[in-house]
């Protein structure tokens, strides 16, 4: 496999990176990086070589983290979680690499029949920049786990994690070549896509992007798995219990600056009570503290890029000519600190009067912005709940336990939360409906994704005499 992978990569090896200039990976950053307690380099300018950082397990968590800050803009509360989920990944696929087995089928006349879980190949990576170092670990982890080789390609925007990923493996013992990135944008992938010599490409982005990472697997007979986009539905009853459901609100709308594909956008609450949840939900958002995503205090860091945040302002204006009211936030947000002033914040958004046909409430807006919709009966808001073409996720709010589980069954979605939001625990299948994609990541049935069944038939008498 390892030779597989050079015929791919040629000259690579795991835990190296092909960069020419790898302090370039730094001029995209938003916050000045500080001197930081235990913050070595982390790249050799002079070969471009990247080594992994000293420290012990828990020291170096924290540096990934404050890296995946750095780079992405999320707050290190938020980073720390995002690196213990990625770490519990690769435990989780380590130990259910182990498990991997065929069946045994008896046939007549003592004959029978064996499956093997076989490898696919080379297996490529092609990752978003909204959860750089957890995508490289959900992608790489099972399909190391089934025995394929992965290249990685993360997002241009986020290139730098994914690197350190690669050097824990190889100082965990993986061989060379077995684990690459690759850095670069829309040209890599597609020449990733179209080479001859991968068997699968698992791709997390946009729908459109995933339809051309699609269109071009097709033409090789790859399999494909498709972690695209979402405007997920957050239904909210009556009979809930308001303060969880507020809280289930904010999660399923301002983690990582609202640029999470999961995200309940929609937030669909019975106009019974509507007036209780709008003063409450609007309350706590506008005590969500924005800035500088390093300290330990602030809940919302700066969005990944410029023209990223002009996008999400562009929205929350046209919410406003279709007829929105913001209700808070919606605006560029400038933090006192000097070192900050031209970073990406903004504050997050609220939005009532909100209808189904608003350009804000159709499309994925991938920022801080959650559009409240009124309902007033069951069987209205879960069609108009699944009136979409995305199906990523879902939500409800009730504490009728009946009505829970029927309207989870009655949304079109590949994940449904019920009175909770935004977990993603490595053992539950994660992935999408309609236009959002289909395979899935976490969980056993991963497994399927990264391996093929082999089936071996094995005679104990004579061949038929036919001919
Ligand atoms: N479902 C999920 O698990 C999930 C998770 C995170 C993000 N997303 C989605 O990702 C989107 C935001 O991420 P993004 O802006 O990085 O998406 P994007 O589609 O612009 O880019 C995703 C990746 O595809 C690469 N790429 C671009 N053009 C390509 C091509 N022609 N061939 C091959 N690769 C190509 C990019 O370089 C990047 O690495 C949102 O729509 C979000 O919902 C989905
Ligand atoms: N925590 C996982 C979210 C993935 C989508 O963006």
């Amino acid at each position: 496999m390892a030779q597989a992978i050079l015929d791919v990569m040629p000259g690579a090896s795991t835990g190296t990176v092909q960069v020419s200039d790898p302090l370039n990976f730094w001029a995209g950053k938003r916050v000045e990086p500080r001197q930081q307690k235990n913050a070595e380099p982390v790249f050799e300018p002079a070969t471009g070589d990247c080594f992994f950082l000293l420290g012990s397990r828990w020291e170096k968590r924290e540096k990934i983290a404050k890296l995946e800050v750095i780079n992405n803009g999320k707050s290190i509360t938020e980073a720390l979680v995002d690196i213990d989920i990625a770490w519990q990944c690769i435990e989780y696929y380590a130990g259910l690499a182990g498990a991997l087995a065929g069946q045994h089928v008896q046939l007549p006349g003592g004959a029978f029949a064996y499956t093997r879980r076989e490898p696919l190949g080379v297996c490529v990576g092609i990752g978003a920049w909204n959860y750089p170092f957890q995508i490289a670990a959900w992608k790489s982890a099972p399909a190391l786990a089934c025995g394929n080789a992965m290249v990685f390609k993360p997002s241009p925007f986020t290139p730098v994690t994914a690197v350190i990923l690669a050097e824990i493996y190889k100082e965990a013992g993986v061989p060379d070549g077995l684990f690459c990135v690759v850095q670069g944008g829309a040209e890599t992938g597609t020449i990733l896509c179209q080479h001859p010599k991968v068997a699968k490409v698992s791709f997390t982005g946009s729908v459109p992007t995933g339809k051309k990472v699609m269109e071009m697997s097709a033409k090789g007979v790859k399999q494909v798995t498709l972690e695209l986009g979402g405007k997920s539905p957050l239904i909210i009853f009556k009979d809930c219990d308001l303060e969880n459901a507020v809280r289930g609100a904010l999660m399923a709308n301002f983690l990582t600056q609202g640029q999470v594909c999961c995200n309940g956008t929609r937030v669909f609450v019975q106009k019974d009570i509507m007036p209780q949840f709008l003063e409450e939900v609007v309350k706590r958002t506008k005590a969500i503290l924005v800035g500088d995503p390093l300290l330990d205090s602030t809940r919302m860091g700066a969005l990944i890029n410029k023209p990223h945040l002009e996008k999400v302002l562009g929205f929350v204006s046209q919410a406003k000519l279709q007829g929105a009211r913001v209700l808070c936030g919606g605006e560029r947000f400038v933090p006192s600190d000097p070192k900050l002033v031209n970073g990406y914040f903004m504050s997050p958004c609220v939005l009532d009067n909100c209808r189904d046909d608003m350009t804000c409430v159709k499309e994925e807006i991938f920022g801080p912005v959650m559009s409240v919709l009124p309902f007033d009966t069951e069987e209205e808001v879960v069609q108009r709940a699944n009136n979409t073409t995305f199906g990523l996720a879902s939500g409800v709010f009730t504490r009728d336990i009946s009505r829970a589980h029927r309207v989870a069954e009655n949304l079109e979605a590949g994940t449904c939360f019920i009175n909770n939001y935004n977990i993603s625990p490595v053992e539950v299948p994660f992935g999408g409906y309609k236009m959002s994609g289909f395979g899935r990541e976490n969980g056993q049935v991963t497994i399927e994704y990264y391996s093929q069944l082999k089936t071996v038939v094995v005679e104990m008498g004579d061949v038929d005499n036919y001919f």
